[in-house]
């Protein structure tokens, strides 16, 4: 039993192996990590420097709702982003897979009820606003926490084109008060440029650079 989950009343007292104090702005970033790489890494502190955010947490996901195979083991993709990750504000996270939780919609309901004085963001790179009208109580996710949108290589006109983008367009923060966003109420979000770090997973696993335990 992970030590850092309360059982007697249900409620974790820390996320990432951190306490979180009250008030606090952090950032979620959900991925498969299949594996973790130095964009993640560049994002998080982009997006913690850009939102004006006191942590980003890695929510290591189970395995994406929208992608039909399974990702590499959980410890395996835990563990490699363990041995990446060295920054003081940068955690690591399991909350899905001990929550039993899956859909984004469903993993913020769980953490908003157990971290009633934080502030949450959600945060994704372009890719992932493009698509973003394809997952589980989209319009909710909005409605629950604002989200900020990190650019990614050739996905930036996708992005800002994307059915989410146009819906939501009253909803946007621009970019010059990005660090609005974790103080901001949601509906908010707000797309930044950022950099552009050209580096992804599935590259990675096609160079072969990632063994794992996973069966295939
Ligand atoms: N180089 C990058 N620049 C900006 N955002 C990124 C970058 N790499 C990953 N992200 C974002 O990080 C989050 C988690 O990404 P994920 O773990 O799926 O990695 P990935 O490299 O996109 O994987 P894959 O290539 O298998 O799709 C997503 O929101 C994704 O958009
Ligand atoms: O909730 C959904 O319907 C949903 C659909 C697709 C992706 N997500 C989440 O988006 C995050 C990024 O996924 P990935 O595989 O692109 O790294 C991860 O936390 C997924 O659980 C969530």
């Amino acid at each position: 039993m992970p030590p850092e989950l309360d059982h007697g009343s249900g409620v974790d007292r820390c996320l990432g192996g951190q306490a979180l104090p009250k008030g606090a702005r952090v950032g979620l970033l959900g991925g498969s990590f299949d594996p973790p790489h130095e964009g993640h890494l560049h994002l998080s502190r982009e997006a913690l420097k850009r939102f004006d955010l006191d942590l980003v947490v890695w929510l290591i996901s189970p395995g994406n709702p929208l992608k039909p195979n399974p990702p590499a083991p959980l410890t395996d993709r835990m563990a490699a982003a363990r041995a990446l990750v060295d920054h003081p504000r940068i955690l690591i996270s399991d909350f899905e897979s001990r929550s039993g939780t899956r859909y984004t919609a469903q993993t913020l309901a769980s953490l908003q009820q157990r971290y009633r004085d934080v502030r949450f963001v959600w945060l994704m790179g372009a890719d992932n606003l493009a698509q973003f009208h394809l997952w589980e109580n989209w319009r909710g996710i909005l409605e629950t926490v604002p989200v900020g949108v990190l650019a990614r290589p050739g996905l930036r006109i996708a992005a800002r084109s994307s059915p989410t983008a146009r819906m939501f367009r009253g909803a946007r923060i621009p970019a010059g008060a990005s660090r609005l966003l974790g103080r901001a109420d949601a509906p908010a979000w707000c797309f930044v440029n950022i950099p552009m770090m050209d580096v992804s997973s599935s590259a990675i696993r096609a160079m072969g650079r990632w063994a794992t335990g996973r069966k295939s």
